[in-house]
């Protein structure tokens, strides 16, 4: 079985347990009183290379990473040093993430917010909209084809912006064909868990260019942030270097700053 087999079957059990305690129809009124979606396509477009900053305790590569006992805190640090997008992983088990974190991320900033999870049915799009999310991240090899263009077409339809997540070529393929908007290419192997910069360079190439590409995975510093807009990122997705780092406001507005520099311009598809 697969890592991603592994975290998936934890995902289903701990959903059946919420699927059981919370209906459908409470999920969606509160999804009714949650604050409008914000625009997800808006805020990953236009000048300079975008920074997705993630709120993540622990990984199926690292274990634990951060204890991270403020997660709306250190969601402000990121929103005073530039982040143009919050990530929150939700997922508990391998990650130690909440919907909790969630909604206190979602209380305290107030540009968008995305959930990361391991989203496989419509009844977790609900739940990210009641806890206030913006985007939702579906992950094509975690999905079959129907499912892929039905969790993309809800998502659009109670007001989030889908991130659609692939690893290679064909994986861009069913993400274009599904109607993805928002493209993010992870670096990191979902069967080895390995990160190889290198993905987005091979990968990126298939996204047409009327679509956001987001880089995710194995941002160290504005090395790699430059790299990777080099290639014709017009967003990164930054976790690991951001929880483990002493000083995320000055980490995220380093990234924000070589994101901005105009020389970039020149080298972005
Ligand atoms: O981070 C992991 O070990 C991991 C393992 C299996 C599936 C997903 C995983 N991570 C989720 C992510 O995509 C990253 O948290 C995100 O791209 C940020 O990456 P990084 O900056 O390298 O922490």
């Amino acid at each position: 079985m697969s890592v991603l087999d592994e975290i998936i079957d934890g995902v289903r059990a701990d959903l059946a347990e919420r699927q059981a305690r919370v209906s459908l129809d409470e999920l969606k009124e509160r999804a009714a009183k949650a604050p409008a979606a914000k625009d997800g396509v808006a805020a990953l477009r236009g000048d300079g290379v975008k920074v997705i900053c993630e709120v993540k305790r622990s990984s199926p590569s690292k274990g634990a990473l951060a204890a991270i006992a403020d997660p709306a805190g250190l969601a402000a640090d990121y929103e005073a040093g530039g982040a143009a997008v919050i990530s929150v992983l939700t997922e508990q088990r391998r990650f130690g993430g909440s919907l909790a974190d969630l909604e206190a991320v979602r209380a305290r900033v107030d540009i968008p917010v995305l959930r990361k999870d391991f989203i496989v049915t419509s009844y977790q799009l609900w739940e990210a909209r009641a806890y206030g999310a913006d985007l939702a991240l579906l992950i094509v090899a975690a999905l079959d084809q129907s499912a892929l263009e039905s969790l993309i077409e809800r998502a659009e339809s109670i007001g989030l912006t889908p991130l659609v997540e692939v690893h290679d070529e064909d994986e861009v393929e069913r993400a274009v064909d599904a109607g993805a908007k928002v493209i993010g290419v992870n670096a990191r192997n979902l069967k080895t868990l390995e990160v190889d910069r290198g993905t987005f360079e091979r990968v990126a190439p298939e996204i047409p260019a009327h679509l956001v590409k987001v880089a995710e995975s194995g941002v160290r510093g504005p090395h790699d942030l430059i790299a990777y807009a080099n290639a014709g990122a017009d967003a990164v997705l930054v976790g690991e270097s951001l929880v483990t780092g002493k000083d995320p406001k000055t980490a995220v507005s380093d990234l924000v700053a070589a994101g901005e520099h105009p020389a970039l311009r020149h080298g972005r598809g």
